[in-house]
């Protein structure tokens, strides 16, 4: 981990957990809303530091690979595994799998699991692939179009460049967050974002969807 990663994980920490702070000062419960992949990892480690009454806070992700919890493709594994340690442990974290064979299958039951979070979100942390993907919105994902639009919170998503089916929050579900951040690391990632930012198509790079939420952009090289 370069110093300006780990610098930039801690700055978006110490963002996070002025977020959560500032509107438990206004409600009993508050959300987080996080991603998975490899940027994150610092992220959790140094958020899971802050001395933050989590027993009110909920989390959750942006989406899941439907995939058992014990495996190391799980976002929940990566979420326990580097989030939910010492304080941080009495989180109410709320997974998107369930014990249906397809996302398809188990979509329902994890709307009605995910209902009971305090909505809408404090924060949601985004990350983006190479690809202008954010959360399970793939560009050549079947359900790309449903998940941009429709006003159901979750949609089960089949990709063929992906070799697990997802779960996703839908964009509109994700876009009634009170606040919005994208966290990506590397010149490759800065190339796709500038991309976004001229093109016009949020078919072609999805992330898209989220550039005028607004977008916090956290990067560093
Ligand atoms: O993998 C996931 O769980 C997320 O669906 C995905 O949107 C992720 O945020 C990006 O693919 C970036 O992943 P990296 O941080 O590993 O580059």
């Amino acid at each position: 981990m370069s110093n300006v990663r780990q610098a930039l994980a801690e700055q978006l920490a110490e963002a996070v957990f002025q977020a959560l702070a500032e509107d438990l000062t206004r409600q009993e419960r508050a959300l987080l809303i996080v991603s998975g992949g490899s940027t994150p990892v610092p992220f959790f480690k140094a958020l899971a530091a802050k001395p933050l009454p989590w027993s009110r806070i909920d989390i959750t992700l942006a989406d899941e690979r439907w995939v058992d919890e014990q495996s190391s493709d799980s976002n929940a594994k990566l979420v326990r595994e580097n989030l939910l340690q010492g304080a941080a442990a009495n989180a109410n974290f709320v997974p998107l799998t369930s014990d249906a064979s397809t996302p398809e299958e188990g979509v329902e039951e994890v709307a009605k699991r995910t209902a009971s979070l305090s909505w809408p979100a404090s924060v949601v942390i985004l990350g983006m692939g190479g690809d202008g993907h954010t959360a399970s919105l793939f560009p050549d994902s079947l359900e790309l179009g449903l998940a941009l639009s429709t006003d159901e919170p979750l949609v089960a998503v089949r990709t063929p460049s992906q070799p697990q089916p997802r779960i996703t929050f839908s964009a509109g579900r994700l876009h009634q967050a009170h606040r919005h951040i994208l966290h990506i690391t590397g010149d490759d990632k800065r190339s796709v974002l500038a991309n976004a930012m001229n093109g016009d198509d949020v078919r072609k790079l999805p992330i898209r969807a989220f550039l005028s939420c607004p977008l916090a952009i956290y990067w560093a090289p």
